[in-house]
């Protein structure tokens, strides 16, 4: 698991360790792994040039060291010093006893264009709102030169608690961040920025998040957000035994597709049975669609408290306008996955209501038709919108997107899944991953661990499909066997 944490939680854990550690040794363990990615990027230290980008803080600070300890190596260092007059004394003095330059703002852009790379310590996690002028404009000529980026901590002018990003900021091709992820390393548009994120170790000593916070966001001290890798994973995949029979397996019913759109119900039910489940039910108007697909799919017409015992249900893929299916699903007594047109037709009350477990499934613009707000909104800000709506809804709540968030009705950590990719936005993909999730749900996984086993494998399930080419969702559906593989190591 990767775990990300505030800054407030890191300011916390910095102190503690401050008052235990001889004062500088942790900007001195941070430069120095710095200095270690840098000289990696440059592959020939000795005779390269390195520009820095330095700040008014501490993130100015370990650019400093670090420029000092290349400079030593025999690169050729300078220096651009957005405030001159509040720069790290220490750092300066140690860049420049290492014959490192120092160069004012006007002749930035000259030192700029010979640079083979530039290094990245404008604002780290002292960062507030978007980069002020001039760290703003110098941010945008650095795009155009082509050199590699390197940033210090996070790239500047990405938000660290929330990845949001207003205006200009860096796109760094490595970010070598410290002591601990922060969240906007993880979700999107930060993470974007961040390009491949290295974690230089300096003592810190953060536990791995319970997820058991209450209200808006993790409690103090609790990781924020954290990302699932392969092992992860493994360990949830329901498998079956001996003893399995379809029940165990777990039973998945999916009220999904319409005459207008029987498509939605295939690729729902596809999902379903690539997610192991041991029987699908399907109910709706798409049932010649469905059998004649997938002769293993138990079909009838409805309504769904009538099709016969279930262990979990998905309703909403081109669902159309079927209140009643909808309403009848949200009434049932086991965990339930609305998406899609589900969404717009359940009644906030009656979700809310529910006693077993309920996991919603938007999409940016879904989630902002809920929330009332601008999709922009939703999509600048998509862990402040994901854990509003599973706080309004009392629900777990999946956000889709090139990061999908997953966050619980109690607040805790919120999943964030690193296997998206822009691939999978094709029609039909998230009806693939309800029925992926809903299988998972059948299985007797809880719903923020469905969600999050979901989207891994439907991320993976892509890549596999893609493979650097377009794919429709069928492809996606039918890659998810690979993606389980994967995962097991098979
Ligand atoms: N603490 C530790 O143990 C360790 C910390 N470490 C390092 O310290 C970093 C944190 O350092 P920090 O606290 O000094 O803040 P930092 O990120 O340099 O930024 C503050 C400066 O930026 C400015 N500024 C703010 N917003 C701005 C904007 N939008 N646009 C432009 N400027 C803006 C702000 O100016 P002000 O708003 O005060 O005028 C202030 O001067 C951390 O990320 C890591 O790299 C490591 O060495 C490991 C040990
Ligand atoms: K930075």
């Amino acid at each position: 698991m990767r775990t990300a944490y505030t800054v407030e939680t890191v300011r916390a854990a910095e102190r503690e360790l401050m008052a235990r550690v001889p004062e500088g040794a942790l900007m001195q363990r941070a430069a120095a792994g710095l200095a270690v990615v840098c000289a990696e990027v440059l592959g020939k230290v000795y005779g390269s040039r390195v520009v820095l980008l330095v700040g008014s803080g501490d993130n100015g600070g370990d650019a400093l060291f670090a420029g000092a300890r290349l400079a030593r190596r025999g690169a050729g260092v300078s220096a651009v010093l957005l405030s001159p007059e509040r720069v790290h004394a220490g750092g300066l003095a140690a860049f420049r006893a290492a014959g490192g330059r120092v160069v004012a703002g006007e002749g930035a852009e000259g030192v700029l264009r010979g640079a083979d790379l530039v290094v990245d310590g404008i604002v780290g996690i002292g960062g507030k709102g978007g980069l002020r002028a001039p760290a703003s404009q110098l941010v945008s000529s650095v795009r155009a030169l082509g050199a590699p980026v390197v940033a210090v901590d996070l790239p500047s002018g990405v938000d660290a608690d929330s990845g949001v990003v207003v205006g200009e900021a860096v796109r760094a091709d490595v970010t070598v961040t410290f002591g601990v992820y922060k969240p906007g390393l993880l979700i999107d548009p930060g993470r974007e920025y961040a390009g491949v994120v290295r974690l230089v170790d300096i003592g810190l000593e953060l536990g791995v998040g319970v997820g058991a916070g209450g209200g808006a966001g993790a409690g103090v001290g609790e990781a924020e957000v954290e990302a699932f890798q392969y092992a992860d994973v493994a360990s949830l995949l329901p498998l079956p035994t001996g003893e399995s029979d379809k029940y165990r397996r777990g039973v998945v019913g999916i009220v999904a597709g319409s005459a207008r759109y029987p498509g939605a119900a295939v690729l729902a039910v596809g999902g379903a049975l690539r997610g192991g489940a041991g029987a699908v039910r399907y109910v709706g108007r798409a049932a010649d669609a469905v059998i004649a697909r997938f002769p293993e799919a138990l079909v009838s017409a409805g309504p769904p408290s009538k099709a016969g015992r279930v262990q979990a249900w998905v309703a909403g893929p081109g669902l159309g306008d079927d209140a009643e299916g909808l309403a009848d699903v949200v009434g049932a007594d086991v965990p339930v996955l609305i998406d899609a047109d589900g969404l717009r037709l359940a009644d906030a009350a009656a979700v809310r209501g529910r006693g077993a477990p309920t996991l919603l499934t938007p999409h940016a613009g879904e989630a902002a038709a809920l929330l009332g707000v601008a999709r922009e909104e939703v999509e600048r800000g998509r862990l402040a919108a994901v854990r509003e709506l599973a706080g309004r809804y009392g629900a777990t709540v999946l956000l889709k997107g090139s990061t999908t968030l997953v966050a619980g009705p109690d607040g805790g950590a919120v999943r964030v899944n690193p296997t998206g990719t822009p691939w999978l936005a094709t029609a039909g993909s998230g009806d693939v991953l309800s029925g992926l999730a809903g299988a998972l749900l059948a299985a007797g996984l809880g719903a923020g661990d469905a969600g999050a086993v979901g989207a891994y494998l439907h991320g993976l399930a892509g890549r596999h499909a893609a493979d650097g080419a377009p794919v429709g969702a069928q492809d996606v559906a039918e890659a998810i066997p690979a993606a389980w593989r994967d995962v097991r190591g098979d």
